[in-house]
């Protein structure tokens, strides 16, 4: 039967069986309309995902794909968008929220953004705000003057002799007084070494920084409050750069969901920081008392107390518990979880470790023979020549870089290299997870780990920082990239040179949604101990043939 649209809209037919014609035509007619818009906006949409890369909804923007998208591994949905759009892509939150941003993975606009344009970029009022409750006004959320001073006192610390000295000295007494004996202990039970590590690089952090000692890593691995506070911590706050603002800052104000969570752990994060102070200022009343004057001390907490802020005051309690947490940031869950995906990706690739463990076993014979210590503890020129392992840690680092993502905002209006457009008050998203995965910037094999590929004749060769970003780039490079690689390269020698790491079969090992990338599930492994007789047989240059 043909129906034809009267002139009010409604349909009408020929035949007995529309005896409810009126209301029945009208709610029809609405149906056709509904579908006619639905096909429109589908149309619309999916043009939108040819140019744009996802498809773009009328309200709620791209929400879907992002929704979608954060269910399964995050960083793998937005490298597969930023491949398909080329390196950058811009996204559309729901109308009336600021979750609109520019995604990009294209070096040319990292150099512009780290570098060329550096104070058009800062962290900007956004990001600041979403991070302001865990990290306060700590150097990773600072920009201007506020960043400039923590970056100048913290830059002459880390590059002091007396700083190399004290991260040596720490390294040997945590590695072969507590990490050794606790997974000599564990033998062939499974444990959970991601987490060993963390306690590794908590410790080692606090020393070196505040001058105490947590004590974290040591036999029985007991509980620690604040390692628990401060994961749970940054997961919350990573899920606020997820969520529309007004969202988060209501659930804020009831103390509810994942904001409830942020609240309760930094508060466990807080008694930690606030201990530390005030111990640290008792010591100092006690030492200035005897007529020290502070000069016993000199780590980077003493060194703040004693500055004055622009109004010549001392740096009140609240400012030297933001420098404790952004530095346990910076310190714990950088270099812990970069060891964790290094140990995981060796276990995939036992030519890269038998590469590792010649070199290491080649520069313990090369020692003279007053030289040797039993058990061996590499000494900074022996990890300063460990290129292979080098190599392979920056592999890791590549593929797993322990910040993935990283932001700034828009000052003043600007254009990428890439001919993006960028608005005052633009958010930008710089994906270094994404970067290690673009056959643009490493070829065919960008997903393969290769330490090879950092190797000319056997000597490590870096990259450019703005295509190898996991240090990030320009002024704001990471401070503690020479600790960290002197930290990770002790770690891993030590470890390897005795045991044969191997991943428990079938645990799962994926990458978590918070401010660094932890394995979401730990990872759990086994310790095979190596045949120590076969230290220092190692002939010279035995081990650089396979690289
Ligand atoms: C594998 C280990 C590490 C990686 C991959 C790494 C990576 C990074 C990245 C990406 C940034 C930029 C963050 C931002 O601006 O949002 C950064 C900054 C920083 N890192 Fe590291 N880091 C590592 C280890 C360390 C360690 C061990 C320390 C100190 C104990 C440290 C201290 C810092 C500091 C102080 C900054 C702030 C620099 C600034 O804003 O001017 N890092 N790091």
């Amino acid at each position: 039967m043909k129906t034809v649209e009267s002139s009010n809209g409604t349909y009408v037919g020929g035949g007995s069986s529309w005896g409810v014609v009126e209301g029945g035509g009208s709610v029809l007619g609405a149906v056709e309309v509904l579908v006619a818009v639905v096909i429109f906006v589908t149309i619309r949409a999916m043009r939108e995902k040819k140019r744009q890369g996802m498809p773009v909804w009328p309200v709620i923007g791209m929400l879907p794909s992002m929704v979608a998208g954060l269910r399964g591994n995050a960083y793998e949905w937005v490298t597969r968008t930023l491949v398909r759009q080329g390196g950058t892509f811009v996204f559309k939150g729901p109308t009336f929220t600021n979750l609109n941003c520019v995604v990009t993975a294209d070096p040319r606009n990292l150099e512009h953004l780290l570098k060329t344009r550096f104070g058009n970029f800062p962290k900007g009022p956004y990001f600041r705000s979403a991070l302001r409750d865990l990290l306060g006004d700590g150097i990773f959320n600072a920009d201007d003057d506020a960043w400039r001073r923590q970056r100048k006192t913290a830059s002459i610390e880390f590059h002091s002799a007396r700083f190399r000295d004290l991260t040596a000295r720490s390294l040997v007494e945590l590695v072969h007084a507590r990490l050794l004996p606790v997974l000599d202990q564990t033998a062939s039970t499974p444990f959970d070494l991601q987490n060993v590590l963390l306690r590794l690089t908590f410790d080692n952090v606090c020393m070196i920084a505040f001058g105490v000692d947590p004590g974290c890593l040591r036999p029985g691995l007991p509980a620690v409050p604040f390692a628990r506070a401060f994961e749970d911590a940054t997961e919350a706050a990573a899920l606020r750069f997820v969520m529309p603002t007004a969202v988060w800052k209501a659930m804020r104000l009831l103390g509810v969901g994942t904001e409830g969570k942020l609240r309760r752990s930094i508060k466990g994060v807080d008694e930690f920081a606030d201990e530390v102070i005030r111990t640290r200022k008792k010591e100092l009343a006690i030492e200035s008392s005897d007529g020290d004057a502070m000069n016993i001390r000199s780590d980077l907490l003493t060194i703040f107390m004693r500055l004055r802020d622009e109004e010549g005051k001392p740096y009140s309690d609240k400012f030297l518990r933001d420098i404790c947490v952004n530095f346990i940031l910076a310190g714990r869950d950088t270099s812990s979880v970069a060891l964790a995906w290094f140990f995981w990706l060796l276990n995939q690739n036992p030519e890269a470790e038998r590469n590792i463990l010649s070199e290491i076993r080649r520069i313990v014979s090369e020692r003279g023979e007053g030289d040797s210590d039993n058990p061996v503890v590499f000494k900074p020129e022996e990890v300063k020549k460990m290129e292979y392992l080098q190599a392979a840690l920056t592999e890791a680092l590549r593929l797993y870089p322990s910040v993935p993502v990283d932001h700034k905002e828009v000052t003043e209006e600007d254009v990428f290299p890439d001919g993006t457009v960028l608005k005052r008050g633009t958010k930008i998203i710089y994906a270094m997870y994404s970067m290690g995965r673009m056959e643009s910037i490493w070829g065919k094999d960008c997903r393969e780990f290769k330490p090879e590929r950092w190797l000319r004749e056997g000597r490590f060769v870096s990259e450019s920082a703005y295509k190898f970003t996991a240090f990030n780039g320009g002024p704001r490079l990471c401070l503690g990239k020479d600790f960290a690689y002197y930290q990770m390269k002790f770690v891993a020698a030590a470890v390897i040179l005795r045991y044969r790491v191997a991943v428990v079969p079938d645990h799962p090992v994926v990458p978590k949604l918070a401010l660094t990338m932890y394995m979401k599930y730990g990872l759990k492994v086994t310790l095979c101990k190596r045949d120590q007789s076969e230290v220092g047989s190692e002939r010279q240059g035995s081990g650089s043939e396979s690289y």
